[in-house]
């Protein structure tokens, strides 16, 4: 909780500076952004090694996640220079031991095996799993936040990647949803 309060803090700070999270979103960030991040922990299995989050931004859901489950192995993905010095002054201020920052696009992150992966308004459904297919084997849970357009997103990609997922109710916010899913379509990622 120290280390979420701590976040909270220099996110208000910060986002005076650098524009991270909107202004309204901030006046409930308990709700829109710890919350909204900590409930994705629910869908992560306890022994999961490694999770991706990508797309990172302000942190949401990476660095909360890296603050509840210490041990868990998190890279936080992403491109944007000064996002990348918010992210890592925050794994280094929060005392985020087994948390790390990979500070370029997803595409040229290098191939391994990855537990989870997390991104929230990250890309659309289909195009962030053929960006993210090659970390993913037949153990990895996918946690993807979706908000309205959950179902909708997942109707839209192929019936192979369709049969790996299914729509969980955010508890955060009654219209929204998150995607959990479970491996990766034969013949795909590193498996
Ligand atoms: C809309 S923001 C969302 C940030 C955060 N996940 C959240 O929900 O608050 C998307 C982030 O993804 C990053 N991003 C977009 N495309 C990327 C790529 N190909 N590789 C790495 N980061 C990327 C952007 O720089 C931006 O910070």
């Amino acid at each position: 909780m120290q280390k979420l309060e701590l976040l909270v803090e220099k996110l208000g700070e910060e986002n005076a500076i650098q524009n991270l999270v909107s202004a309204n979103s901030l006046k409930q960030v308990w709700v829109r952004h710890i919350a909204d991040s900590a409930q994705l922990l629910d869908h992560v299995p306890r022994e999961t090694p490694s999770l991706f989050d990508l797309g990172s931004g302000a942190g949401f859901p990476g660095l909360v996640i890296a603050a509840m489950r210490p041990g868990l192995r998190v890279t936080l993905v992403e491109s944007r220079k000064r996002r990348i010095d918010w992210l890592e002054r925050m794994v280094s201020e929060l005392h985020l031991d087994t948390c790390v920052v990979e500070g370029r696009r997803l595409e040229a992150v290098e191939g391994q095996r990855v537990g989870a992966i997390t991104a929230r308004a990250f890309a659309p459904l289909e195009k962030l799993l053929s960006l993210s297919a090659r970390f993913s084997t037949k153990d990895t849970t996918w946690a993807l936040p979706k908000g309205r357009s959950a179902a909708q997103e997942l109707r839209g990609v192929s019936r192979k990647w369709q049969r790996l997922f299914h729509v969980e109710q955010s508890i955060t916010d009654p219209e929204a949803a998150i995607l959990v899913g479970r491996g990766v379509p034969k013949g795909k990622g590193a498996a």
